[in-house]
């Protein structure tokens, strides 16, 4: 019951890593809001989140994050109307496509840095508001560089240079908003067979063979365990600018940085 009267938005919230973290929030006995492009998926979320937690704790709001107006009135602004406040933001949503890399790059980082911002103006002092805490999505990518997806490699380095700056930034500016950012290793979810796909990986997809021995290597993780790591990062107070790793040889760890010196 940690999250009692806890209001949450989650991206991409209506399969794999992100519908993890919804069942993770309810359980907690926060309200959700589950954003995502994908209708249908979102409505088979729905009633099953219905029928499990009981209808009124949760709501799904069809919206393409790229879309920043939708993101901005459909996605926040009604998350915020429905349940009364807002205190958790999860920036989930993400793909895998290095043949419309510009996409890529709208969902996996301009989207995340909106999705900052839009949680920033609902949660930050700086807006009179009364504080709270954002996860952004990176990937273990951002460490081990993957050369079967090199623009999804740099949007999630983009991710976490972002998170840590905006992290550094909330304290300066004092915004009661603790931002962190979470990198997974390989995952269980849709998103792993996009890596089959010409559509999806281009020119890439002839190395899908390697890649696949990667994932054999390093093994592959289950959703549950990326969504303990999130709760983790909602509910320690303490952390702030943390990127917490999830790999099955250490599973939840944190990554650590020399001190910066002049
Ligand atoms: N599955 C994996 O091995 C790993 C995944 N990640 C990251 O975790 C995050 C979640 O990935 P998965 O759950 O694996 O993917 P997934 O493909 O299973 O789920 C992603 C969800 O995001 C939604 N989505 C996609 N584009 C959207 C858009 N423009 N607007 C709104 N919703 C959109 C999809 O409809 C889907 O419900 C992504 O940021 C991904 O890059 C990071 C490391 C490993
Ligand atoms: C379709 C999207 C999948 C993205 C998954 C991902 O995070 C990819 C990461 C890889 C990039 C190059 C690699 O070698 C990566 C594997 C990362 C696993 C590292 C585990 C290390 C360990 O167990 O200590």
């Amino acid at each position: 019951m940690a999250l009692m009267g806890r209001v949450a938005l989650v991206t991409g919230g209506a399969q794999g890593i992100g519908r993890a973290a919804v069942e993770a929030l309810m359980r907690s006995a926060a309200k959700v809001s589950v954003v995502d492009v994908n209708q249908d998926c979102g409505d088979a979320c729905k009633s099953e989140l219905d029928a499990e937690f009981g209808g009124g704790s949760c709501a799904f709001i069809q919206c393409d994050v790229t879309d920043g107006d939708a993101l901005r009135a459909d996605a926040f602004q009604k998350t915020a109307d429905m349940f009364g406040r807002l205190d958790i933001v999860i920036n989930n949503a993400g793909i895998n496509n290095e043949k419309n890399w510009e996409k890529t790059i709208g969902v996996n980082l301009t989207s995340v840095i909106k999705g900052t911002y839009l949680g920033l103006e609902h949660m930050s002092r700086e807006y009179g508001k009364q504080g709270g805490t954002i996860i952004n999505v990176s990937s273990m990518a951002a460490f081990m560089h993957s050369p079967h997806q090199p623009v999804y490699t740099a949007t999630k380095h983009g991710v976490i240079g972002f998170t840590r700056a905006m992290a550094d930034a909330s304290v300066l500016g004092n915004y009661g908003v603790r931002i962190n950012v979470l990198c997974p290793a390989f995952v269980d979810t849709p998103l792993l067979h996009s890596v089959e796909e010409e559509d999806n990986m281009g020119k890439f997809v002839k190395f899908k063979e390697d890649f696949k021995r990667t994932m054999d290597k390093f093994g592959v993780l289950q959703p549950s365990l990326i969504a303990d790591g999130m709760m983790r990062l909602i509910t320690d107070a303490a952390l702030n600018g943390a990127v917490m790793k999830i790999t099955c040889s250490k599973g939840i760890h944190f990554h650590t940085y020399e001190p910066m010196s002049a």
